[in-house]
């Protein structure tokens, strides 16, 4: 299947002359350079993070994604196909229909309940009124607000107007969900509800989303993949764990600076290519088995808990290694 997204040598510049080339861009003073030279692929399923500060460049990529901003240069290819042949219909069909976007301060309708506002994008789709509500409610009730149909956004917290914004786009149900810096506006508790509530979602029914996001531990937390951006350029595409260990250049070096590694390493990245011990049974009841997926922070307690090394296997139940106390604090103090 194709990838759901790509971005081949995308460009984006505000100002300059139309046609320019890359290094026209550059050296014009009339010329904003905000997007240079992205190419990347989306994977259909995963949450895919675009991460970088303020002004590198994550909202005009994500708008380029979904046609509202036209690349100077470059192809952006949603299912396989260039974007800039859609035409008008097919654009306003994919923004409906295939495309929901979530953003920071999402703009209820003061006026409408928190029911009629998650069916608002079903309204504008045509979807028939009963059949609207029905799937907004299911939406609301999924995100937890099911108490709450009725109520005006006056009378919601913020973090549960923002849970209307997410159930609003979860009600159309389209494979693909583009979150701007969706969860930025919200306190921390709050905030970290949220993302558990999108993982949760995601292990439901796996769509393809794309998060824009300036918080690193929110993107190391979320994202199976991270997009790092400065400048306007993409620094590096990989895991958390990938630019964590091996950072392409200094300056995602310099982003990962002050996280905790036991919330990016995982037990595969740092098992000892040995058995746990030397008559090693599978089936042994005795043994504690754990996935090499699983992060070191998850890991700690059990594998302290446990007595002796733990066995740590992969998505096939091979071995991969073991793991002992020693092994993860020889990992952390590196
Ligand atoms: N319509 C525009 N006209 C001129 N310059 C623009 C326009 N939109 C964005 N820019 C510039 O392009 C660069 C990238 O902006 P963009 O909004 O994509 O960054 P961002 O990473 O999303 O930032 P933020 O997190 O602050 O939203 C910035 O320097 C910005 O000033």
């Amino acid at each position: 299947m194709n990838e759901p997204i790509r971005l081949r040598q995308v460009w984006k510049s505000f100002g300059g002359r139309p046609g320019a080339s890359p290094a026209e861009l550059l050296q014009s003073s009339d010329a904003r350079v905000a997007v240079q030279d992205v190419s990347l692929e989306v994977r259909a399923g995963e949450i895919f993070v675009v991460m970088g500060l303020s002004g590198s460049g994550k909202s005009t990529l994500l708008r380029m994604i979904n046609g509202l901003i036209i690349p100077s240069l470059g192809i952006v290819e949603i299912e396989g196909r260039p974007l800039h042949q859609f035409n008008r219909g097919e654009l306003r069909a994919l923004r409906r229909r295939s495309m929901s976007m979530v953003f920071q301060s999402f703009a209820l309708f003061p006026q409408r309940s928190a029911l009629e506002n998650a069916a608002f994008g079903l309204e504008v789709a045509g979807v028939p009124h009963r059949q609207r509500l029905a799937r907004a409610q299911q939406a609301l009730e999924r995100v937890g607000l099911g108490g709450d149909l009725h109520r005006k956004p006056d009378q919601l917290s913020g973090g549960m107007r923002q849970r209307v914004g997410l159930a609003r786009a979860l009600a159309f149900d389209s494979p693909v969900l583009l979150m701007d810096e969706a969860f930025s506006a919200l306190d921390p508790l709050i905030r970290a509800d949220m993302q558990d509530l999108l993982l949760d979602l995601q292990r439901e029914h796996r769509r393809t989303i794309v998060f824009i996001s300036h918080d690193l531990d929110e993107a190391v937390r979320i994202g199976d993949r991270i997009a790092l951006m400065q400048d306007g350029r993409l620094l590096q595409c990989d895991t958390a764990e990938t630019l964590f260990r091996a950072p392409a250049e200094p300056a995602v070096a310099e982003f990962f600076r002050g996280v905790d590694p036991a919330g990016v390493l995982t037990l595969g990245a740092i098992a000892e290519p040995s058995p746990p011990t030397d008559g090693w049974d599978p089936k042994d009841p005795d043994l504690t088995v754990l996935s090499s997926a699983m992060l070191l922070k998850e890991a700690m307690p059990i594998v302290t808990a446990a007595n002796g090394p733990v066995a740590v296997v992969g998505n096939d139940h091979h071995l991969i290694g073991s793991v002992s106390p020693n092994t993860i604090l020889r990992a952390l103090s590196r």
